[in-house]
């Protein structure tokens, strides 16, 4: 069983509880590794876990035992039951479901992996950053705060793949797609708020704070789900003939009208609030925001990447998906941003499907696996100077960047890898590269009248890693010729 592994003695009843950072787990999970080795037991409360913290222990859950180790918990969440309508949507579903491979299929059709798909995030991201440099400079150098801006960009960016086109922020619909993620991030927050739900569904019937909120989320829900029904079925006849209909939206729909589908439309609105607008927001965004407190306080590592945007893209033209091949600096600072801040610090978890040996150490079927990928992230015998922002880390001597087999390439994966691999892996990657390679074409990011440090140990956490907040300063940078 769970016990049979490392673990430290817990209180009885409460377990590890007060021995665990409420906030940050994954920072006292990181060395319990250093005591406990790469495998070990947590008990908090009724709960237990399996922690893995070594490249060599997740790796083999992930790839070599993916296929045993690829499960989601099977029990019952009050406040996620009550958002999906009960439905086991692609995050929560089996691998062994049918509905969990033709959402994937679907979705991943439509945020295309492959060159054309990629032009097509391309064009709606392309719009999108235009609007997003536009409000920079009419900040007019003033010191701002950056977070509603990028926010509004990457959740237009979801609703562009959802339904072919953005929206204002004014416009009812976003506002509404702003709120449903905001409550989502507030009931779901970190170490255990809210989760006294899950636990205790009856205290809905006393005023329970976060059963408001999921109330107020199921609300929202059904109004965007028909509003999104109705803006799909507008613009069908806009489409020329012939015309390939690009949006998800559409795509799903189609799909329950084929027979033998099975899936319901509750199952798809669903997927569509949870496994496309809430999962795909929250993380780049909070990514983004990372990025800019970083860069405003690493004025060096900004004059690498602006001499390489300079030199591959010059001032004329905008930047492309097809400058990213000749642009290793940048690429760099993408992989290490996403490796500094970690957004998703202990991923989602996993459960084997039957017992399972990891590093000689047998994890229990059913049993809940974390996976520290902040740990993997920031482990100092593997990083050199691990809470450095050094994107050179990512580069070889000649600065080109180093290939997928080296060993700061295998030792990242903020997306997780195997069969559960993130569905938005390249639709962030993408709106990063984009984002980033334009910011530094335009403008120098300084930091503005309120600062934060940029350690990802003082990161904050919601649902995912979040900085505090913050204010820079986007100068426009002079013309060059
Ligand atoms: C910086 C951005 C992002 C990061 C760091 C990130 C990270 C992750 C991680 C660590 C997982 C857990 C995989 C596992 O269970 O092992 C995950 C799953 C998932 N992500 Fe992302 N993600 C990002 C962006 C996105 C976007 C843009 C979307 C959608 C448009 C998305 C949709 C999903 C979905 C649906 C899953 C569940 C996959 C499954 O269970 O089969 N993510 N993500």
């Amino acid at each position: 069983s769970v016990e049979q592994l490392p673990h430290y003695k817990g209180w009885p009843v409460v377990g590890n509880l007060f021995q665990v950072e409420r906030d940050r787990p994954e920072l006292t999970f990181s060395e319990w590794t250093k005591d406990l080795g790469p495998v070990f037991s947590v008990k908090m409360l009724h709960k237990q876990f399996v922690v893995l913290g070594s490249f060599d222990a997740i790796y083999e859950a992930l790839v070599k035992k993916g296929k045993s180790l690829s499960g989601r918990q099977n029990k019952h969440s009050f406040r996620l039951d009550e958002i999906t309508d009960h439905f086991r949507n692609i995050v929560r579903s089996q691998v062994t479901d049918p509905s969990w491979k033709k959402l994937r299929m679907i979705s991943h059709k439509k945020i295309k992996m492959y060159d054309t798909g990629m032009k097509r995030i391309e064009g709606i991201s392309r719009d999108m950053i235009a609007n997003l440099l536009e409000e920079f400079q009419n900040t007019s150098q003033r010191s701002f705060d950056p977070e509603s801006v990028i926010y509004n960009t990457v959740m237009n960016v979801i609703m562009c793949l959802l339904l072919g086109q953005t929206f204002s922020v004014n416009d009812d619909i976003f506002k509404k797609m702003v709120q449903f993620e905001q409550s989502g991030i507030k009931a779901w927050a970190q170490a255990g708020r809210g989760a006294e739900l899950d636990l205790c569904p009856w205290l809905r019937f006393f005023g329970n704070e976060t059963y408001k909120l999921i109330r107020h989320m199921v609300e929202l829900r059904n109004q965007l789900w028909e509003r999104m029904k109705e803006e799909a079925s507008r613009g069908d006849h806009l489409l020329k003939k012939d015309e390939e209909d690009l949006r998800l939206v559409s795509a799903l729909r189609d799909t329950l009208a084929e027979d033998g589908s099975e899936l319901s439309e509750k199952h798809l609105r669903a997927h569509v609030m949870v496994d496309i607008a809430f999962a795909g927001t929250a993380t780049t965004s909070n990514t983004l925001c990372a990025y800019l407190n970083i860069i405003s306080q690493h004025p060096k590592v900004q004059e690498k990447l602006q001499e390489e945007v300079d030199r591959v893209v010059g001032v004329q033209r905008i930047v492309s998906l097809s400058d990213k091949g000749k642009m290793p600096y940048t690429q760099a600072t993408i992989l290490e941003l996403l490796r500094f801040t970690s957004v998703a610090p202990l991923g989602v978890p996993h459960m084997p499907y039957e017992d399972t040996v990891i590093q000689g150490k047998t994890v229990p079927a059913g049993s809940t696996v974390l996976m520290n990928l902040y740990h993997l992230h920031h482990d100092e015998d593997f990083w050199e100077n691990s809470f450095e922002f050094q994107p050179e880390r990512f580069l070889d001597e000649d600065g080109g960047l180093v290939s997928a087999s080296h060993p700061n390439r295998r030792h990242l994966m903020p997306f997780s890898a195997g069969p559960r691999v993130c569905l938005g892996e390249v639709l962030a990657k993408t709106r990063l590269f984009l984002v980033i390679a334009s910011l530094a074409q335009k403008f120098n990011i300084l930091p503005g009248e309120v600062s934060t440090s940029c350690d990802p140990r003082l990161l904050q956490h919601g649902l995912v890693l979040s900085t505090a907040k913050f204010e820079i300063v986007a100068k426009e940078r002079e013309i060059r010729v």
